[in-house]
């Protein structure tokens, strides 16, 4: 039967990355996507220059991914994290799940992450309950771009946010977030600042959306 790309990508990490070395499994997927297929992981561009700053400076102790795919983020996130901080990242397709698991036990970090299976619009009002989560210091926004304002108000309204939250989205460019853009930018609650950059793997623009909550 036919692989597919995520089942692709992950025989690349085995083959070329060093088992419990993150660093070497970020590169062996960026390689991947640069030399053999594209694949929608946030790539190097936007991860060492944004993503990874964003994550160093906020210093979490408690993250959300919204958006595992194959645990590109989750890696380069959880490598970053300071000892005890734990990484909750939501996939709700079962097979880039399962590639994400295996992902992120090849990089020696799963020890940080939490990968839960299921429907954000499901499992954030569940957070408190089911994980012990009193607020998130930090969000990555990289699923589907229609959840975007959804899921922040949702976590509003759940009280999973607290003066100095980060919320950090992906793709406000390309595919775009113009409703999330919209509600963020112009709420009195969020101090937000856009960072260019280009779509992974590729010279077309994007960018990223920072967004401090003011509570
Ligand atoms: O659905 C997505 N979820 C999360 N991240 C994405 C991404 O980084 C993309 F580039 C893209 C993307 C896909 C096809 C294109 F032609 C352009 C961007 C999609 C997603
Ligand atoms: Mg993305």
């Amino acid at each position: 039967t036919q692989s597919t790309r995520p089942q692709r990508l992950l025989a690349a990490v085995h083959k070329k990355a060093t088992r419990g070395n993150p660093r070497s499994v970020v590169k062996a997927i960026d390689e991947f996507c640069n030399q053999n297929e594209w694949a929608m992981n946030v790539g190097n561009e936007k991860g060492s220059e944004i993503l990874d700053s964003v994550v160093s400076e906020t210093n979490p102790g408690c993250v959300l991914e919204l958006g595992t795919y194959c645990g590109y983020s989750t890696v380069r996130i959880a490598s970053l994290l300071p000892p005890h901080a734990q990484l909750i990242t939501l996939e709700f397709n079962p097979d880039n799940a399962a590639v994400a698991r295996q992902v992120i036990a090849w990089a020696g970090v799963a020890e940080k992450v939490r990968l839960v299976e299921g429907e954000s619009g499901e499992w954030i009002p569940k957070m408190k309950e089911q994980f012990g989560v009193k607020t998130f210091d930090l969000v990555f926004l990289d699923h589907w771009k229609n959840r975007y304002l959804l899921d922040t108000k949702l976590m509003e309204e759940c009280g999973l946010l607290k003066k100095g939250s980060v919320l950090l989205a992906d793709n406000v460019v390309c595919p775009g977030a113009p409703d999330y853009l919209e509600y963020i930018r112009n709420s009195p609650q969020y101090k937000s600042q856009f960072f260019k950059s280009h779509l992974e793997y590729t010279k077309a623009e994007d960018g990223l959306e920072k967004s401090v909550f003011l509570g």
